[in-house]
Formats: C-alpha cells, structure tokens, sequence
C-alpha cells in the first residue's frame, strides 16, 4: 500500500477564508486584532518559527508584535510582560514562546496570560475548561491534528485512536478534542513499551514525540491513518518528522507529510483564533445592545 498524503495546505486555506471573514467583522466594528509574541531565547528554531508567525498574521491582516525580552529575561520581566499585555486594549492574542532561558518555567508564567487572550491555550485554566467541555482555544497544534482529520473526513466517533506523546502542547489536549468527538483513545509516553503494543490496534495514530523516526511501518495496522506533528531539526537542516516515511506509507492508508502537514495548519490556527478572541472580546454585552433598542434616535 501506498499511503495517501494528508497535506496541511488546503486545510490551512479554508482556516484562511474564516479568519479573513472574522477580519471583515472586526473592520466593521472599527478593531483591528493584534497578537503578542513574547520571546525570551536566541533558540533559532524558535526564531523562525516566530518569523513565520508574523508573516501568517500580517497576511491576514492581523497586526503582530514580537516582544523580544532577549535570552537573558527572569520570569518577574516574562511575567510583567505578560501581565500587561492581557490589559492591554489593542493586544487580543497572547503567545509565551518556549523555550525559556535556563531557570525559568513556563508553566507558572503562562497563568498570567488572561484566558480570553490565550490563543494557543498555554493557560492550565484552558486545558482545564477544555477537559470539562466549556469554552476554551486548545493548543494551536493539538487542534491542527483533529482539523486535519476532519477535513480529509476521517470519522472519530467510535475509532481508536493512539497518541504518542502526553504533552500539555499536544497529547493532552488533543485527548480531550479526540474524546469530545466520540474517539476511544490511548495516551502513550516514554514509559510505553513495548510502543507498538498501544500503536497496532489503532485505526489512527498521532505521533508526537520529537524523535526522528519513532514510528515505523512495523508500529502500525494495516489501513491505519498516521499524523505526524514531529519537527525535529536534523543536522544537516533538514525537517523531519517523528514518522519514518517510507516504511509507515507502506502499510498505512494515508499519512501527513512533515514539512507541509501539521506545521503548516498551526500557524493558521493561531492568527484565526486571535481574531476569534477580538470577536469576543470586543462584543457589545447583550444588555447594551437592548438598551440602545430602546433609546429613541
Ligand atoms: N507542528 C507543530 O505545530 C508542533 C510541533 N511540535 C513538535 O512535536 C514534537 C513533540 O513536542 P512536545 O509535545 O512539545 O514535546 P515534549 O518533549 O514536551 O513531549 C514529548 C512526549 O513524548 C514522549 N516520549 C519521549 N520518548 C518517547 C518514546 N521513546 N516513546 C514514546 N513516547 C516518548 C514523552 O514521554 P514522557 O512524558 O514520559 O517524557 C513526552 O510525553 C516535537 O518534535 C515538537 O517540535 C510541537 C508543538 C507544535
Ligand atoms: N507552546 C508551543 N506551541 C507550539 O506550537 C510549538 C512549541 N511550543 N514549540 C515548538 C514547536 C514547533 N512548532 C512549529 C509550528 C509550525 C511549523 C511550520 O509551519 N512548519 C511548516 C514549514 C516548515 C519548513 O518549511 O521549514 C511545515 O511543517 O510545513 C513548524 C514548527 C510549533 N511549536
């Protein structure tokens, strides 16, 4: 078997149409959605995937800023930055890139990113709401992988689905947009071994993991559907993903390539919910709006 190739770039497309529709509403309402990226690293992986962020938002007309706090930055200075931003009017998206210098975590740091701004759900509070079924942005990623899913019409409901890596970025989160969608689902990690013991039943597999070749075709069910969110830099500079692609197509029914899959619908994912937070955000309570109905003009 040959595997069929999942691309990123039609998926990404139709998020594009949606975030331009959003983008026409805000006009409308005179706002124009600003995402924030706070960055504390020279990491150049991260770099360029911040670069491309900016490129992605300014297309779309959704203005970036990139607060560059420099790899020397404490966390009270990440912490204040991002404080102030999720004050801050014009500011509707809200970003905490990692890594972050040597000491710093970013798991208490993300608290202070205001829930109604964390557009790439770093905030425990998403993943919580996320995980009890109310209102929340998952991870830009977790989300790619389910959209991509959709878009190719691969049903969820009743489907096994194995998930490697248990991330709060990737495995955790898509656990639950797989369970809201009726998947049964097995979260594995590096404790899983053997791993295709979990990896075999599956009619799905999500490989997220940062390793290079991790799943292999020997991993996989005959048929199965693999996605793969690796983006693992090698030496050489080439981006690989964490699938083995020629042994994996030979057993697998359809596969996202890396470049050109997961990566490609992230970045889409997170200019259309920072458009997404300024609808909200910026929306006239309904009580102002009766109020208005009744003022005579
Ligand atoms: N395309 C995109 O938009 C994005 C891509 N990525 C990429 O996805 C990958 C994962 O990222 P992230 O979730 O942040 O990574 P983390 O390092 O945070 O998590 C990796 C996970 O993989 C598990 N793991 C490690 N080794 C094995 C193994 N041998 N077998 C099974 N599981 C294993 C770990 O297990 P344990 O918990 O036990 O340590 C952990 O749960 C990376 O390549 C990253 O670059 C990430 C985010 C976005
Ligand atoms: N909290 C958090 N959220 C993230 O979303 C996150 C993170 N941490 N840590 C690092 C990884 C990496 N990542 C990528 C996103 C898009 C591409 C991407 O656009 N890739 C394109 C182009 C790649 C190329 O041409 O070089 C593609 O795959 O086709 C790559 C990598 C997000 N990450």
């Amino acid at each position: 078997m040959t595997a069929l190739q999942l691309l990123g770039k039609p998926v990404a497309q139709q998020l594009r149409a949606e975030t331009e529709t959003n983008v026409a509403a805000l006009r409308h309402r005179g706002v124009l959605p600003g995402l924030a990226v706070v960055v504390a690293t020279d990491n150049e992986a991260t770099l360029w995937y911040v670069r491309s962020i900016a490129r992605a938002a300014d297309k779309a007309g959704v203005r970036c800023t990139v607060v560059d706090l420099g790899a020397g930055a404490g966390a009270e200075e990440i912490a204040s930055a991002l404080t102030l931003l999720s004050a801050d009017e014009d500011v509707h998206g809200i970003i905490l890139q990692t890594p972050l210098p040597p000491g710093v975590a970013a798991d208490e740091l993300v608290a202070h990113i205001s829930a109604a701004k964390d557009v790439d759900g770093a905030n425990p509070l998403s993943l919580g709401r996320l995980t009890v079924g109310q209102q929340a942005f998952a991870p830009a990623t977790a989300r790619a992988v389910v959209e991509i899913l959709e878009h190719y019409e691969i049903p969820l409901a009743g489907r096994h689905v194995s998930v490697v890596g248990r991330s709060a970025v990737v495995g955790k989160p898509l656990l639950q947009l797989l369970l809201r969608r009726d998947a049964t689902v097995t979260v594995c990690h590096s404790r899983s071994r053997p791993l295709e013991r979990y990896t075999a039943e599956a009619e799905i597999v999500v490989a997220a993991v940062g390793r290079p070749g991790l799943v292999t075709g020997a991993h996989l069910r005959p048929g199965a559907v693999v996605v793969d969110v690796g983006t693992n830099v090698l030496d050489n500079g080439d981006l690989v993903g964490d699938v083995e692609p020629l042994s994996a197509a030979e057993v697998a029914s359809a596969l996202t390539p890396v470049p050109g899959g997961v990566g490609t619908v992230t970045t889409a994912l997170l200019v259309l919910h920072t458009t997404q937070a300024a609808l909200q955000l910026t929306e006239e309570p309904a009580s102002a709006r009766a109020l208005e109905s009744r003022t005579p003009s």
